[in-house]
């Protein structure tokens, strides 16, 4: 799915209403109708006041539509037009017009003395400002939003939170508690740094014209459900454990075992046919308890990695994890990505060796897959101001080098030469020990079972995330581990190919 500027949502809008011959107009009601369903069918009491804040635009037009709604459903609504301009845009004035016809309380707020008491509402719905702001907030607007911001009440946004820059950094907006956006998603909402604006986000379909979306180019994209489920190879009835692939897990020094015992788990459940651990003595033990259907290759030294020697041709290699940082780790990994020739996933401990020696990435595979967090990437990369910045240096990194990034958080991008996905799964359960080796083990399996390696990393961080998803009603997001990703994959999968 593409994520579009407010530029390119604004023509495909225009293109609208001329290919299919409906007015602004129409097509406001017809998002308005969309955001109304969605609100109905979530707050079904008719009797909870709700306040709608408008601005003097197409996104307070939508407001004032969904105001008239509202109110012909049984709704208790108030309106209060936040007039930081006297220009109204001409489907805003109609919809204004034909609320006070239809006898809806309405107030505008042009100053201070304005601002109205919030104590009696419940759910206040921000249509202030949409995709057409283009400057800092000041004024009325500010008040209001500050205002509506201290209520404590339960705001959703139409469209993008107000406030919310659509290309830049945001200093100042509303805080919602959901955001609900028209059909196509704007990488504001995705970002880290608004998580705080946007809240829970929804897309909502609102019928634009899929010729005018298909025309617009863009170099940023949503993963869904549906084009996972699109790229996942059906099973061969004759799989045997010889076809699905072999995943090697490099990995692990005293105390640090678990991480591949996590990683190799993951693998196998994600469906590779043969998983083997590479692992310091002291693993050997560990992993063959813990894990019996893993093959283990135990290096020389007890503690820790000192060489990297095996005889196995595996598909896929994921390295890193638990790996620790020692000198003779160090040299070990070094020699390993001189000989290298598999598809690689490299996380952890060997993403900060090789930020300590950034002329080894000159070694790495094309296509090599990183998954660093924040971290770990402004080891590799050097710092950012912001989330836009951090997006154009990771790519140009992932670029220079012919990598794939798959930067972790609350939305994981997935960032390669050209493009930035962001995952569309997961919930704040995955911030847990552990889930860092599940991803590495689930996209090395991938990569093992054949899949182009941008391919792997998206369906892996898709199918990573949806374990949280689904577990979200069963398990308490403060007691969701990474045992439990790896324990909803076969999950993940039912669901994806439902
Ligand atoms: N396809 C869709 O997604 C549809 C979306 N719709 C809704 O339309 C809005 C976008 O509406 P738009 O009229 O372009 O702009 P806004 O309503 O967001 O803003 C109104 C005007 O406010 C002025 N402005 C901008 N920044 C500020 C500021 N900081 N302070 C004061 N005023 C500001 C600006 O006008 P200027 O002339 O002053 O530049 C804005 O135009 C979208 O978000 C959806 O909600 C359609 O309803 C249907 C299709
Ligand atoms: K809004």
């Amino acid at each position: 799915m593409k994520i579009l500027t407010a530029e390119q949502i604004r023509e495909i809008d225009l293109k609208t209403t001329t290919y299919e011959n409906i007015s602004s107009l129409e097509l406001m009601k017809r998002a308005s109708k969309a955001f109304f369903d969605w609100f109905t069918t979530r707050f079904t009491d008719k009797n909870l006041p709700v306040s709608v804040f408008s601005g003097t635009g197409n996104n307070g037009g939508d407001g004032l539509v969904v105001a008239r709604m509202l109110q012909k459903s049984g709704y208790k609504v108030n309106v209060f037009i936040v007039e930081y301009s006297q220009h109204y845009s001409e489907d805003c004035a109609h919809n204004v017009r034909r609320a006070k016809v239809e006898n809806i309380p309405i107030k505008k707020i042009t100053s201070t003395g304005d601002l109205p008491s919030l104590s009696g509402f419940e759910i206040i719905i921000d249509a202030i400002f949409g995709t057409g702001l283009n400057r800092e907030v000041t004024g009325i607007a500010r008040e209001v939003i500050e205002k509506i911001n201290r209520s404590g009440k339960k705001i959703i946004s139409i469209d993008v939170p107000s406030g919310l820059s659509m290309n830049g950094k945001t200093y100042f907006a509303v805080h919602a508690t959901e955001t609900v956006t028209m059909q196509i998603p704007k990488l504001a909402l995705y970002l880290p740094d608004n998580r705080n604006f946007t809240g829970e986000v929804y897309l909502i379909n609102i019928g634009l014209n899929e010729t005018a979306i298909s025309d617009a180019k863009t170099a940023f994209y949503f993963i869904t459900k549906q084009e996972i489920k699109e790229l996942l190879k059906p099973l061969d009835k004759f799989a045997h454990k010889g076809t699905q692939g072999h995943s090697l897990l490099i990995g692990g020094s005293i105390g640090k075992m678990g991480s591949v015992c996590l990683a190799s788990r993951a693998a196998l459940k994600t469906g590779c046919g043969l998983v083997t651990a590479y692992v310091p003595k002291c693993g050997t033990s560990v992993l063959q308890s813990a894990f019996p259907e893993a093959m283990v290759v135990e290096d020389r030294n007890d503690t820790h990695i000192t060489g990297i020697d095996f005889t196995i041709h595996p598909d896929a290699v994921g390295a890193g994890v638990g790996l620790s940082e020692s000198p003779e780790t160090q040299h070990a990994f070094y020699r390993f990505l001189q000989q290298n020739k598999s598809p690689l996933v490299i996380d952890a401990d060997g993403l900060n060796i090789l930020s300590k020696n950034k002329e080894w990435l000159a070694l790495l595979p094309s296509r090599t897959i990183l998954t660093p967090h924040p971290k770990e990437l402004s080891r590799l990369i050097g710092v950012w101001n912001e989330d836009y910045d951090k997006i154009y240096k990771t790519r140009e990194f992932a670029k220079k080098y012919r990598l794939i990034i798959v930067l972790k958080g609350a939305y994981t991008l997935i960032i390669d030469s050209e493009n930035v996905y962001v995952n569309s799964s997961g919930t704040p359960a995955l911030a847990t020990a552990g889930s860092g080796d599940v991803l590495t083990g689930i996209i090395t399996s991938l990569l093992a079972q054949g899949y182009e390696p941008l391919d792997a990393a998206k369906a892996g961080v898709f199918i990573h995330g949806l374990t949280a998803n689904l577990s979200a009603t069963k398990i308490h997001a403060r007691s969701f581990t990474a045992s439990d990703i790896i324990d909803n994959i076969g999950n993940a999968y039912f669901d994806i190919e439902k």
